[in-house]
């Protein structure tokens, strides 16, 4: 658990929040949605710390804040959204939006806003954002064309991470050398042989090439049955 101001969850955000980033740190944003889904930070000082981030003046920050804060909705699932969909976070959106004279980051908001309503839509614990959604539109704000793909979140969560002193799968014993990794697909801890090849995750929402043992690897790349 995260707790002091410069936490690694701290130095993550401000790395993927950089002005200075030309395009989004999917790393660091992963890692960020890893930290929320393994609880090494709480929700609600994730998004508190995200919210500083939106509230920077720098348009650019408010863009990267903006692209973690899509991730994480995409992949952290419901003890995320119950933080998001309050109607404090969705009226601080309205604020970001007012306030904002950036038409990237204006038009950002609303793409993200509609695609929450849109993805939350039979959700009843989540109507304050189709609520939000209805006071910008009476307000005259233009809202983009929906992508379905906006509003597609990961429908499974990654596991939980097990521990153990050898290897999963081949059952060496773990030493200084022969070191722990961690599928990102079935949770389980291996070695370095073991877990040597990377791919993307669609079920978990995860685009980027992160770390899986070779039997999930096959799985997910369909040369096995799941
Ligand atoms: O290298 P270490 O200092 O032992 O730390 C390990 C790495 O952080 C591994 O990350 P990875 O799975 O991305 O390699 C993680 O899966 C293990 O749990 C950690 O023990
Ligand atoms: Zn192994
Ligand atoms: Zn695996």
């Amino acid at each position: 658990m995260f707790k002091s101001s410069t936490s690694p969850f701290d130095k993550l955000l401000e790395k993927a929040t950089s002005l200075t980033n030309l395009e989004p740190d999917w790393g660091s944003i992963m890692q960020i949605c890893d930290a929320i889904r393994q609880n090494d930070v709480q929700p609600r000082y994730a998004l508190s710390a995200i919210k500083r981030k939106l509230n920077a003046t720098n348009p650019n920050v408010q863009l990267m804040a903006l692209k973690v804060l899509e991730s994480c909705v995409k992949n952290c699932g419901p003890i995320l959204h119950f933080e998001l969909a309050t109607k404090e976070f969705m009226e601080e959106m309205h604020t970001m939006l007012r306030n904002s004279s950036d038409i990237k980051v204006k038009n950002e908001i609303l793409r993200l806003i509609q695609a929450w309503a849109h993805a939350f839509r039979k959700e009843p614990s989540f109507k304050a954002v189709s609520d939000q959604m209805r006071l910008m539109k009476a307000e005259g704000f233009q809202f983009p064309t929906l992508k379905e793909s906006d509003a597609m979140f990961s429908a499974d969560l990654a596991p939980e991470w097990s521990d153990g002193e050898c290897c999963h799968r081949c059952r060496t014993s773990f030493t200084v050398m022969n070191r722990k990794h961690h599928c990102r697909h079935c949770g389980q801890v291996f070695c370095a042989k073991c877990s040597a090849k990377t791919s993307t995750i669609p079920k978990f929402g995860i685009e980027k090439e992160v770390r899986v043992c070779d039997l999930c690897y096959d799985k997910i790349n369909k040369k096995i049955e799941i």
